[in-house]
């Protein structure tokens, strides 16, 4: 369980980016939204350690932030970063995705197992040779989501891990999402993609201006005036609405609610 209690975050510049905020996760996927310079990254980088609270605290499974380190943290915490491509640094997948494991001073077998492992999860066991660079947008996410697991974290923060990607690249990072999700990690997920909360998330917490606004269902949520947060209902919804029909998760949903399960 990640707990945090009215957590204030204030930069030096005395920018009050996070104010009172509480919040809980265990195992589900929690979609983290709001408009840009709400506190999301602030509030995130709080769950692995890489801030500290100004006041409040952050207890991860039990351990309190400010007793230990990022390194720690991040055995029980993963972050995977925006952009994840300005993060590799080694010549090949292998060595990129062993290079946490060996620094926990694993025996050579024990990362290399790790490894495969953690490329098997993400669906690129086929990749070890190859440079990180070479990969494809989506490949490049999915690399990334396997250098984090191979620390084998519980909670995984992803930061718009679909931003960018083509609608295929997409897909298959929203699948290893699903998979993450099945296999008992509890998930962050830091997005502006209403489609993504949508088909994904099973819950949303809103930030605006520094304090949580909302924390409920994605129906709930949905319902919201979302353009009072710069934000929009995925087309889903707005076709949905039109038709008269409740809310829907999915293009399949809403052909069922129009014209029954005979079709
Ligand atoms: N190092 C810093 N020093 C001072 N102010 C900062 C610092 N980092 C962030 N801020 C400010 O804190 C507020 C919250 O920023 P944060 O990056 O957490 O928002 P965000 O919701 O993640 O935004 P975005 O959607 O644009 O990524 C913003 O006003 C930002 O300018």
């Amino acid at each position: 369980m990640i707990e945090v209690k009215n957590l204030w975050h204030i930069y030096e510049n005395k920018k009050e980016a996070l104010r009172g905020i509480d919040f809980k996760m265990g195992e589900e996927i929690a979609a983290l939204v709001g408009p840009n310079g709400s506190g999301k990254t602030t509030f995130a980088k709080h769950l692995n350690g890489l801030l500290k609270p100004t006041r409040g605290e952050v207890l991860v499974d039990g351990m309190r932030t400010t007793e230990h380190t990022v390194a720690e943290l991040s055995m029980v915490v993963g972050y995977v970063f925006q952009n994840p491509e300005h993060m590799f640094f080694e010549e090949n997948v292998f060595n990129e995705v062993a290079f946490g494991p060996k620094n926990l001073g694993l025996s050579e077998s024990e990362v290399e197992e790790r490894v495969r492992w953690a490329l098997e999860s993400v669906n690129l066991q086929e990749y070890d040779d190859r440079t990180p660079y070479s990969l494809s947008g989506g490949e490049k996410q999915r690399l990334a989501i396997a250098c984090v697991l191979a620390m084998k974290p519980k909670y995984l923060i992803l930061d718009e891990p679909t931003t960018g990607l083509d609608a295929r690249s997409s897909r298959s990072v929203v699948k290893v999402i699903k998979k993450l999700r099945e296999e008992g990690h509890g998930i962050l997920l830091i997005t502006h993609d209403m489609e993504l909360v949508l088909e994904l998330a099973e819950r949303v917490v809103l930030l605006n201006d520094g304090r949580k606004v909302f924390d409920g269902s994605v129906e709930e949520f949905f319902s919201l005036p979302l353009h009072d947060y710069r934000l929009e209902k995925p087309e889903l919804l707005r076709v949905s609405e039109r038709l008269g029909v409740g809310f829907v998760k999915s293009v399949s949903d809403l052909v069922r609610a129009i014209v029954g399960d005979g079709v």
